[in-house]
C-alpha cells in the first residue's frame, strides 16, 4: 500500500481572496479545516508579486500548520531569509523566474550545482528538510544527489498531460526517475497538475512516493465537491497497492 501523503497547496485560495482585496476566504481558516479533514500537510508558493500567498500570509500560516509545512519557491535572498525565520518543515526550491504564470520546469542540477549546494547548505543547518523539484530525467537525479538536497520534487506536468492519450508512456520516465532516487537514497516528492483522473495511477506506478503536493485541480473540485469531500478523495485516490 502506498503511504504517500498528500500535502495540500492553498495558492488558490489566496487567488481568490486578492480579487476582491480583503480576507474573504481567509487562508489561515482554510489550512485549518483542511487539516481537520485529512491533509497531511500545506503547500505554499510565495511568489515574488504575491499574487497569491503572501509573505505575510506565511508568517500568519506557521502556527496553524501542525502537520507539514511546506514552503516552495525560488531561492533569492528575501525568499530564503522568509524560510530561515518561518522554519518549516520542507523547503522545495524551484527554478522559476518571477514573471513565470506558474512553475514549468526542474532545476538543471548539472549547470545550478554550486549554486543549490550552498543554498542547501543554508537550509540544512537550520534544521529544515530540502527539496528540489526536478523533470523526470534520470541524469538530473544523479545531479541533484551532489547538492546535498534531502528529497527531490517531481514536476508531473508532461505526465499529466499524456496521461488520457497514453498513461504507460506517460508514467515510464517517471518510473525511471523513482528508481534512481531510491538508488541514490533521495527521498521523493512530486506535484505539478495531479488531480482525481491522474493521481491513483501515479501514486501505484511510481516506487517510494513520499508526498504530492497538489492544489490548482484540488481547490477547483472543492467548487463542486466541497473540501471535505475533496481531501477525502484525494486521500483515497492515494491508498492504493502499489506495484
Ligand atoms: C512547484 C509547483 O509546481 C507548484 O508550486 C506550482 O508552481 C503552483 O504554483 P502556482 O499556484 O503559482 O501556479
Ligand atoms: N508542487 C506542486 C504544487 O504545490 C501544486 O501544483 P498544482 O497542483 O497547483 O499544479
Amino acid at each position: 500500500m502506498s503511504d504517500c501523503k498528500l500535502s495540500v497547496n492553498i495558492n488558490k485560495i489566496a487567488t481568490l481572496r486578492n480579487a476582491r482585496g480583503g480576507d474573504n476566504p481567509n487562508v489561515v481558516e482554510a489550512a485549518i479545516r483542511i487539516q481537520q479533514f485529512g491533509a497531511q500537510g500545506i503547500t505554499v508558493h510565495p511568489r515574488p508579486d504575491e499574487r497569491h500567498i503572501k509573505y505575510a500570509d506565511v508568517r500568519e500560516l506557521r502556527p496553524v500548520v501542525n502537520t507539514e509545512f511546506n514552503i516552495e519557491g525560488y531561492p533569492n535572498e528575501e525568499f530564503i531569509a522568509l524560510v530561515l525565520e518561518v522554519r518549516p518543515e520542507q523547503v522545495t526550491l524551484v527554478p522559476d523566474p518571477p514573471e513565470a504564470l506558474t512553475s514549468n520546469t526542474g532545476w538543471d542540477c548539472v549547470t545550478h550545482q554550486a549554486y543549490l549546494q550552498q543554498v542547501i547548505a543554508r537550509f540544512k543547518a537550520a534544521g529544515i528538510r530540502t527539496s528540489i523539484f526536478l523533470n523526470a530525467e534520470v541524469v538530473q537525479v544523479y545531479a541533484a544527489r551532489q547538492t546535498g538536497t534531502d528529497r527531490i520534487e517531481l514536476y508531473t506536468e508532461p505526465y499529466a498531460a499524456h496521461y488520457a492519450e497514453d498513461r504507460v508512456a506517460a508514467i515510464a520516465p517517471f518510473v525511471a526517475a523513482a528508481r534512481a532516487a531510491q538508488e541514490v537514497g533521495l527521498a521523493l516528492n512530486a506535484g505539478h497538475d495531479l488531480s482525481l483522473e491522474n493521481l491513483a495511477y501515479f501514486a501505484q506506478q511510481v516506487p517510494g512516493l513520499k508526498e504530492v503536493s497538489i492544489g490548482h485541480a484540488l481547490i477547483a473540485d472543492a467548487l463542486y465537491l466541497g473540501l471535505e469531500e475533496t481531501v477525502r478523495r484525494y486521500r483515497a485516490a492515494l491508498a492504493v497497492e502499489t506495484v
